[in-house]
């Protein structure tokens, strides 16, 4: 029996900016996007440069709202979006920032301390982990919201990009935590890529979005031999 826990219903976006004092442009980002997503599914976004990947995690995030379409979560599930340029206080040290998010997960402050000591070591910041999170580069950003989002127990998991930054030890031992935790949890996943060896190595399910447009949707075989018959040197 299906046991769907996220579900886009017609999705929309369009992006309004600003090209000059007078005047303003469009951008349609997402085009009618739907799906859902089944209870301990580990679903893949693949997509070029600009196809609205982002967008589309933002808007199932609640950081971005849709301009039309609906996104349902199920009651009692909660999601937490592990991207490298959202959800952290640049003005709070990396510690800070760990307290806070998991607080804001439902952690009782004595929980969210002690969890620190674990997203210290795992995250490998060492010090810099006392330090403001605005002195940090991008890779170390991403190591701070991977830990962080590693232990900290949320239902539904969106993760951007995160696993492509940083040296190549730790993007190993990043998905070996992330599979390690899919594998024992039941947890549900949404991944965004660039690499499509790295979406084929984790998710049962793929989604192929082509300027904002789902291109193809299932099985991850079926997903990965139309795009990389799409396109040649996929990392
Ligand atoms: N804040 C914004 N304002 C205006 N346009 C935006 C904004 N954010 C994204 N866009 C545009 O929306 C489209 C989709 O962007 P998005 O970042 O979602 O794509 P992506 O698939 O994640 O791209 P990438 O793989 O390069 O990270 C792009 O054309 C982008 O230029």
């Amino acid at each position: 029996m299906s046991d769907i826990v996220l579900t886009c219903e017609g999705v929309s976006l369009t992006y309004k900016s600003r090209n000059g004092l007078f005047s303003s442009f469009t951008h349609k980002a997402l085009s009618d996007v739907s799906f859902s997503i089944n209870k301990g599914e580990v679903f893949g976004i693949l997509g070029g440069n600009g196809s609205g990947k982002s967008s589309l995690l933002g808007i199932i995030a609640g950081v971005i709202p849709a301009t039309t379409g609906t996104v349902i979560i199920a009651p009692d599930k909660q999601t937490s979006l592990l991207s490298l340029g959202l959800g952290f206080n640049n003005s709070l040290s990396g510690r800070d920032n760990t307290i806070l998010s998991a607080m804001l997960n439902g952690f009782s402050q004595k929980e969210a301390k002690d969890l620190t000591y674990k997203v210290k070591e795992f995250s490998e910041l060492a010090d810099f982990y006392e330090q403001p999170v605005r002195t940090y580069s991008s890779g170390m950003r991403s190591k701070l919201g991977f830990a962080t989002a590693l232990y900290t127990d949320v239902d539904i998991l969106l993760i951007d990009e995160v696993l492509s930054v940083g040296d190549q030890l730790f993007k190993n031992k990043a998905e070996e935590a992330l599979l390690k935790i899919i594998n024992n949890n039941d947890k549900t996943v949404i991944f965004v890529s660039h690499s499509a060896q790295q979406v084929k190595r984790i998710c049962q399910q793929a989604m192929w979005l082509d300027k904002g447009k789902i291109k193809v949707i299932g099985d991850i075989t079926d997903v990965m031999n139309c795009y990389q018959t799409n396109f040649k040197n996929i990392g």
